[in-house]
């Protein structure tokens, strides 16, 4: 998220001569093929339901996973200094293993489980919509694809977790609902005195109207699905691109995409693996991929948030003005 910006290279553009971007209609590759997904996943609502959750979940694991998948190259310069050729090991099994323990919790205690999941999703999709250091537009951003599915469609948000926890649902649990409730009270609270104090980039009013939209007129996991591949993902994607301390090798979006592949075949088969065991407990191969995919990206996210942290933590200050008299800028 941090660190110096650097001109935003979009994807495709290694494979374009002279460093000039293909552009149709003024759309760059990534926004095009962002739009084509876009379109897809709005008519795949349209699908009777078992169809579209297939949709919505096979773009979620297809495009939207090997932002995670990315992991590997942030943790690379953190490690390879100290370890070696071993350090995918070590970076390896604490995240495997902290993973494994999410999915038993789900196992244990479905519900504390999910209320600590959409809890880290706040986090998570606010820290990487608003950027560091603002908590108050992370928590109002973040809450969004939480609270306005519970708000606006709570049954069929009630039988999408009813799935994944595999916990009877009839209605979403009542603390859902109330804190759906207390962020829509602060959302109207809090936006009116920021727009006044700083009026936002039409950009980002659109971004909002569009996810508003989204979420009150298309089922919740199809929304669910076009907000994180079109855009969580390729955010995550962009700001490792833009950041040349955290993922060094990474300076493209065509490179993310390469870096992320071996990672996410990885993570293809950890799923392979599991699929049996989340088989033999229900008759419908939709249901079991629902319940995986979810359960799988809840237990992945937790990694996912602490080596953002600590590559935070590691990354060296902002340069100083002092420092740019120094330094040949980049
Ligand atoms: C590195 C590594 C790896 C990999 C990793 C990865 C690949 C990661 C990823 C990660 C990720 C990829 C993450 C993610 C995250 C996500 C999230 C955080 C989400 C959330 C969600 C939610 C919460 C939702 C909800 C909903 C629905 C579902 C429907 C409707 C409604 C709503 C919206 C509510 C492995 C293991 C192989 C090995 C070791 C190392
Ligand atoms: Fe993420």
């Amino acid at each position: 998220m941090g660190g110096a910006a650097r001109p935003f290279a979009p994807l495709g553009t290694g494979s374009v001569r002279a460093g000039r971007p293909l552009r149709i209609a003024g759309l760059g590759l990534a926004q095009l093929g962002a739009a084509l997904v876009a379109c897809g996943l709005i008519a795949s609502a349209l699908l009777p339901r078992e169809a579209s959750w297939l949709a919505a979940l096979g773009a979620v694991i297809v495009l939207g996973v090997p932002h995670g998948a990315l992991d590997g190259a942030v943790a690379a310069p953190l490690l390879r200094p100290r370890y070696g050729r071993l350090w995918f090991g070590v970076f390896a099994l604490p995240y495997l293993g902290l993973s494994a323990l999410i999915l038993l919790a789900w196992q244990v205690t479905p519900l504390p489980t999910l209320a600590g999941f959409l809890a880290l999703s706040v986090l998570h999709f606010g820290e990487e919509d608003a950027g560091p250091g603002r908590p108050v537009e992370a928590f109002l951003r973040g809450g969004l694809p939480i609270a306005l599915p519970a708000l606006l469609h709570p049954e069929a948000t009630a039988d999408i977790f009813a799935v994944v926890t595999r916990v009877p649902m009839a209605q979403l649990p009542a603390w859902w609902t109330a804190a759906a409730w207390l962020w829509l009270t602060l959302a109207a609270i809090v936006v009116p005195f920021r727009l006044a104090a700083h009026p936002p980039r039409r950009a980002m009013l659109a971004e909002l109207a569009g996810l508003a939209a989204a979420f009150w007129l298309l089922p919740p996991l199809t929304a669910f699905a076009l907000y994180f591949v079109t855009l969580h993902g390729p955010r995550h994607m962009r700001a490792l691109v833009r950041d040349p301390v955290r993922a060094p090798g990474i300076d493209t979006m065509g490179r993310a995409v390469l870096a992320a592949l071996p990672i996410f075949g990885l993570t293809l088969g950890l799923g392979a693996a599991l699929w049996p065991l989340y088989a033999s407990g229900s008759a419908d191969p939709t249901a079991t991929l629902l319940t995986l995919t979810l359960q799988m990206l809840s237990a992945l996210t937790v990694p996912h948030v602490l080596l953002d942290r600590l590559a935070s933590r590691h990354a060296p200050p902002p340069p100083t003005f002092a420092d740019s008299l120094h330094r040949p800028s980049r």
